[in-house]
């Protein structure tokens, strides 16, 4: 029989809450922020960090704007102890932030701890120990009283360690372990015997951190149990209450949002959720939440890539390309009626640059985080005309009429198709030349001469190479009809004119005007081209001749003799 089967595993509990009330509350500011990226998501590495490695990170965090930053498990390991005294001795700690260091609850761990915090201006001492019933039973084979001896003890130790250091400002952290798989009124209780130790009504400080350390639950439990434990705990209001996620269902960044609604006031992380098996609450994400919702994130997060370097660096992690707002794909659209609404969103907003973001699609501005939107709107074969018309718009400052766009549109997508993937500005643009700029020799416009007659306009046009070149002349009641009437006249072709856009050009193009056309012959055939000139009616009129050469009209009429070509 298969392993694959779910009557081995059984329902989470729910917590009794009638008085529930964080569901109606909203986040007014962010919380404060601890990284602990040197800590839990160094512990998780397949190769931990080395001095130099994690240096470059703290620097990052500090620059980034973290207050608290737990740096390591000094007792654990030489390179955790050398790190944290390296960061003391050669005055790397800024004066605002606060490193934190972990131990477990035993007396010649935490000595080593207190051992490598010698001189630090301020730190906090995190302890703790596991408290939940499987723990309790197959890891320490003990009872509650047992569990919660191990708590009392490490408190005092960890109170006695820094009486020896009375120099520094010390905060003291108590984390039960387990605390999301821990009843309820043994983690308050548990948490009240190691306050009574520390006394934190009598201003020491205290943070007590209560960790999914397996997520094992949705988050709406987790937030009845915060607000449960902050309801019950006895003196709630002399400790600031932690929550510490990890993000075994995926729901890491849910369950620390609503543990904030249900009353915590701090939250533990790491940049891009790294840590044990599928990680740690993503404080990045957490912290763009809430910056998305026109909040301050209290963190600088505008230096983007340089996050996704420093992080990839140190920790030979990878950031896929779907992370939430630093993925490298996540400000970008191929599809096309998501590229359409970007690229009218985008127009939309031009002239009130400072109003609210709404742009379809992109839930925050790409720039804030030092994105370009040159990368918003990339073209395979999901996309439409909007996107190749966005693009040739963005980087060659052309504009299509919309009866073209489609026509490159299906060209593109076409190309896409067969090379299977996407497809570059550059080779929008060069599609766009090769099908409808360029032009064959024997019906390129040399010359033109237009003189009024009336209300007419009598076009006299020099077309084809040095050696045979044309001169066609025809009347109509513009540039581009008298053209029409030359070509009759001139060359025996009927050409109808389909389709025709014109306009002036910006700077960048090289060219003053740009004319597009789509004519049709006699013979059924049709055929589109753009021409750019230097004025409105050369471009006309060869984007028109152009048309009409590439439909693969044939002149039928004798030429005229060179004499007789228009000086
Ligand atoms: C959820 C978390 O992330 S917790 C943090 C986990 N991080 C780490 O463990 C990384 C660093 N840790 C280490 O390098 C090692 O564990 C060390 C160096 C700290 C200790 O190593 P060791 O002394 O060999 O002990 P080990 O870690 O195997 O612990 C097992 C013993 O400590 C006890 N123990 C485990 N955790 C705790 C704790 N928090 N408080 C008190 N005792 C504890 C266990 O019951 C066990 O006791 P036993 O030897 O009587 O059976
Ligand atoms: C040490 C504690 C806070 C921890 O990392 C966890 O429980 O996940
Ligand atoms: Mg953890």
């Amino acid at each position: 029989m298969s392993s694959f089967n779910h009557r081995r595993y059984q329902a989470f509990p729910t917590v009794h809450k009638p008085d529930r009330r964080w569901p109606n509350r909203r986040m007014h500011h962010a919380p404060i922020w601890t990284s602990v990226d040197l800590r839990d998501g160094n512990q998780a590495l397949v190769s931990p960090m080395n001095v130099a490695q994690k240096l470059e990170m703290f620097d990052l965090l500090v620059r980034m704007g973290f207050k608290e930053i737990e740096v390591g498990f000094p007792a654990a390991s030489q390179p955790d102890f050398d790190f944290v005294r390296k960061i003391i001795e050669e005055g790397h700690i800024p004066g605002d932030v606060t490193i934190q260091v972990l131990t477990q609850a035993r007396e010649n761990l935490i000595e080593r701890t207190y051992a490598a915090l010698k001189g630090v201006e301020r730190a906090i001492v995190h302890v703790y120990n596991s408290t939940n019933p499987v723990q309790r039973e197959q890891v320490f084979g003990l009872d509650k009283e047992g569990v919660k001896a191990i708590a009392v003890r490490g408190a005092e130790w960890v109170k006695a360690g820094a009486a020896q250091f009375p120099e520094t400002r010390w905060t003291f952290q108590y984390s039960p372990e387990s605390f999301s798989n821990t009843e309820l009124e043994y983690a308050v209780d548990i948490c009240e015997a190691v306050m009574a130790v520390w006394q934190p009504e009598a201003g020491q400080a205290v943070i007590l951190n209560l960790p999914a350390t397996v997520e094992s639950a949705m988050p709406n439990v987790f937030a009845d149990q915060i607000e449960w434990f902050c309801d019950h705990l006895r003196g709630r209001e002399h400790v600031k209450i932690s929550v510490h996620t990890h993000n075994d269902r995926g729901c890491a960044v849910a369950a620390a949002e609503l543990a904030v609604l249900a009353g915590a006031d701090r939250v533990e992380g790491t940049l891009f959720g790294n840590g044990e098996r599928t990680g740690n609450m993503d404080i990045l994400t957490m912290a763009m939440n809430v910056y998305s919702q026109g909040l301050d994130p209290r963190l600088d997060l505008s230096m983007g890539s340089e996050i996704s370097d420093v992080y990839t660096r140190s920790t030979g992690m990878t950031v896929s390309p779907r992370h939430p707002w630093f993925g490298e794909l996540v400000y970008s659209a191929f599809s096309g009626s998501h590229q359409d609404a970007i690229r009218k969103g985008m127009q939309h907003r031009q002239g009130q640059e400072q109003a609210l973001w709404e742009v379809p699609y992109l839930p925050i501005d790409p720039a804030d985080l030092g994105r370009s939107y040159e990368a918003v709107v990339r073209i395979n074969s999901q996309s439409g005309k909007g996107g190749v018309s966005h693009v040739l718009e963005r980087d060659y400052g052309i504009s299509l009429p919309r009866w073209l766009a489609q026509e490159l549109s299906a060209i593109v997508q076409q190309v896409s198709e067969q090379q299977s993937g996407e497809i570059s500005a550059k080779q929008i643009h060069a599609l766009f030349v090769e099908h409808f700029v360029q032009s064959r020799e024997d019906w390129q416009m040399r010359r033109y001469r237009l003189q009024r007659e009336g209300d007419k306009v009598i076009a006299s046009v020099v077309m084809g190479s040095d050696a045979h070149p044309r001169i066609l002349q025809g009347k109509g009641s513009g540039a581009v009809g008298a053209l029409v009437d030359a070509l009759i006249q001139g060359a025996g072709i009927y050409a109808e004119v389909e389709q025709f856009d014109q306009h002036a050009l910006g700077a960048g193009t090289g060219a003053r005007a740009m004319a597009c056309a789509r004519v049709s012959l006699e013979s059924g055939r049709s055929a589109s081209a753009v021409s750019f000139g230097e004025d409105t009616t050369e471009a006309a009129l060869q984007s028109v001749l152009s048309a009409i050469g590439k439909a693969g009209a044939v002149i039928h009429l004798q030429q005229p003799s060179k004499a007789a070509v228009m000086k």
